[in-house]
C-alpha cells in the first residue's frame, strides 16, 4: 500500500512549517505524500510554501497551498493566531532542534497554541505519516477529548 492509497474523505487545513536545516525533509516529505495533500489545504511560512509548491510544480501536482509571511517575519505568529481561530485541523512543524532561531518566541507560541487548542502538531516525518493516516479523521463518532488544566487530587482517585 502507498500513501495515496490511504485517502482521507474529510478536507483538512493542513500547516506545513519547517527550519531552513529541515526543509529538506519538509521537502521530501511534502513530495512523498504530494497526491494526498494534494486534496486539503495548505498553510504554509513564505518559504516552506515556496519550495513545497515547486516541488508540486515539478511533479505536475496542482495544489491549494497559501503562503504566509517567512518565519521570522511574523509566518510562525500568523500560523499560531489561525489555530487560535480553530481554523487548523493538523500542523507538521520540522523545528531545527541543533540551532538557535531569531523568532524563538514565535515558535513557542505556535507550539503551545497547537497544544492549547489540542491541534495535532508532528515536529518529525514519523509522526506526519502516522497523523496525517489516522483513520480518526473520517471518523464521526470520534470526538477528541480537549487538554483538562486542573489539580489531580489523589484522593479522588480512590
Ligand atoms: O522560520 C520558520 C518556522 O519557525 C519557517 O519559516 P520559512 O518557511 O519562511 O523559512
Amino acid at each position: 500500500m502507498t500513501q495515496s492509497d490511504i485517502s482521507l474523505h474529510k478536507r483538512l487545513t493542513i500547516a506545513l512549517v519547517a527550519h531552513d536545516r529541515r526543509k529538506v525533509d519538509m521537502v521530501e516529505w511534502a513530495t512523498y505524500n504530494a497526491e494526498m495533500l494534494s486534496k486539503h489545504k495548505i498553510i504554509c511560512t513564505g518559504t516552506t510554501g515556496g519550495l513545497i509548491k515547486d516541488a508540486f510544480d515539478k511533479k505536475g501536482i496542482d495544489a491549494d497551498i497559501t503562503c504566509v509571511n517567512s518565519g521570522p517575519m511574523g509566518g510562525d505568529a500568523e500560523i499560531a493566531a489561525l489555530v487560535a481561530q480553530k481554523k487548523i485541523n493538523l500542523a507538521v512543524f520540522l523545528i531545527d532542534d541543533l540551532n538557535a532561531q531569531p523568532h524563538e518566541a514565535d515558535i513557542q507560541m505556535l507550539l503551545r497554541q497547537c497544544r492549547i487548542h489540542n491541534v495535532p502538531i508532528a515536529c518529525n516525518r514519523y509522526s506526519a505519516d502516522l497523523m496525517i493516516t489516522s483513520s480518526l479523521w473520517d471518523n464521526e463518532e470520534y470526538q477528541p477529548k480537549e487538554p483538562k488544566y486542573v489539580y489531580f487530587h489523589r484522593e479522588e482517585q480512590q
